[in-house]
């Protein structure tokens, strides 16, 4: 079995002149809803401790934090960064996070150092800043991999124009991802999405299926989750494709029986790896944001590009109406699957309104604590078809919530707090997560 590498195994100099050992930094990354937490969670079960996580959300209230703070007292500290990607919004609180983790390794030395990004995280510029040599971090830290989690069950619908298609996106039979994306020599496997295809997306989509190429384009590493779903032969086909995408990736093992696997440990990360060479490329590209720290206009140009037409909705549930499983979870898989609100869901309606039919963007991802009637404080996770509730018993004390995140969902706001409010268990009994 491999061992994990100590920090004693890579130092640097600092500016006093001390040598000190250097911290490897894995950058897992992946699409919504891929799996990343869940990698996370095994791999620090198995490490016996002297990890450090620093957790990144999207929403203003966050879910995987407080997942794996719960289930692991024994990471060596875990910092969530709320309320946007750490690649622009959050950048400023990355660092401090990492200032933060580096003072504490210097009295208590980390093995590890892993930065779980959101779905729709582009890690160009974090690579930029982990690898800038003048960066102050680069006396603590060192960038080992970026490892990207690919979700088999999803992969058509993100990877796929096909599925782009029903929508009324793209129409070429190949990957929609842009020349420069593979960089690696292999345009005629992965065609381009060309301007005009781009504007006939809508524009969150759009943002969604590029972050995914750019998440498999820089990884090091990827690990296919969920190939329980779809099986082996499918997988293979899938993997195939995201070879043709990213050549020089390392391919972790995608069996189903790998589906809970710890992340490879930390090895060092090679001259000419996927996320170097990109990493480069793609500085050279953004020729205003060469590399390291993003203040200012770069970090507010980036940060405007790259959740263009993305919207995360954050709605808070009255904590004295436990919610109902049944149609809690109609309704979470008639979101998923675009099918709006259901008519049949009983609330009530807004002015001039005739029936609940209410058309809405799209939502790509679920995720909550919710207390339900009967089973006390739930975990209400949605991703594609799959939608799941589970009993979170560390949850009590925490005012339930909800988090989606899609396109076009901030103008159904009101409709869609009323949907899941009208989920609300009529009798009282149900256990409220907070009373
Ligand atoms: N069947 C199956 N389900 C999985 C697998 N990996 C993750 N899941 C489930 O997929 C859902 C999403 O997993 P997470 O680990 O939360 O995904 P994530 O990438 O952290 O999601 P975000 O927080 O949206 O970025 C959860 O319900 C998991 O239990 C897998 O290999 N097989």
């Amino acid at each position: 079995m491999a061992t994990e590498p100590t920090a004693n195994d890579v130092d640097s100099v600092t500016s006093t002149g001390k040598s000190r050992c250097l911290v490897p930094v894995t950058l897992l990354t992946g699409f919504l809803g891929a799996g990343k937490t869940a990698r996370l969670n095994a791999t620090l079960v198995a490490s016996g401790g002297g990890i450090a996580v620093i957790e990144n959300e999207l929403g203003v209230l966050g879910v995987d934090g407080l997942l794996v703070a719960n289930s692991h007292p024994e990471a060596d500290g875990i910092i969530e960064l709320a309320n946007g990607c750490l690649c622009c919004s959050a950048e400023v609180d990355l660092i401090a996070a990492l200032e933060a983790l580096a003072r504490r390794h210097r009295v208590k030395p980390l093995k590890r150092v892993i930065i779980e990004t959101t779905g729709l995280a582009d890690v160009g510029p974090v690579i930029a800043l982990l690898e800038d040599p003048e960066d102050p971090l680069a006396e603590d830290f060192i960038l080992d991999a970026v490892v990207t989690v690919v979700d088999a069950a999803s992969f058509k619908r993100w990877a796929q124009p096909a599925a782009g298609a029903a929508a009324g996106l793209v129409s070429s039979s190949s990957s929609p991802i842009s020349s420069w994306t593979t960089g690696f020599g292999n345009h005629g496997t992965v065609s381009s999405v060309k301007s005009e295809e781009r504007a006939a997306f809508h524009p969150g989509r759009a943002t969604a299926v590029r972050t995914f190429w750019r998440q498999v384009s820089f990884a090091d590493q990827i690990l296919l989750s969920k190939v329980d779903l779809v099986g082996e032969e499918s997988a293979q086909q899938i993997l195939s494709n995201l070879q043709a995408a990213n050549p020089l990736a390392e391919f972790c093992d995608s069996s189903s029986a790998a589906n809970t696997a710890p992340l490879p440990p930390p090895r060092g990360r090679k001259r000419g790896s996927p996320s170097a060479v990109r990493g480069a490329l793609d500085a050279w590209q953004q020729a205003s944001t060469p590399s390291g720290r993003l203040c200012g206009a770069s970090a507010a140009r980036l940060r405007s590009a790259h959740l263009e037409g993305v919207e995360t909705l954050s709605l808070r549930l009255p904590p004295e109406r436990p919610l109902q499983k049944e149609p809690l979870l109609r309704l979470a898989k008639a979101l998923l699957a675009g099918e709006g609100l259901p008519t049949s869901a009983p609330g009530p309606l807004r002015a001039g309104e005739e029936a609940r039919s209410i058309s809405l963007g799209e939502v790509w991802r679920i995720k909550g604590l919710l207390g339900i009637h009967g089973r006390g404080p739930s975990l209400l996770q949605g991703v594609g078809d799959q939608v799941s509730l589970e009993p979170f018993p560390d949850a009590q004390g925490v005012a339930p919530f909800l988090v989606l995140i899609g396109e076009g969902l901030q103008q159904e706001q009101e409709a869609l707090q009323a949907a899941f409010e009208a989920c609300g268990a009529e009798s009282a009994g149900g256990q409220a997560l907070k009373s």
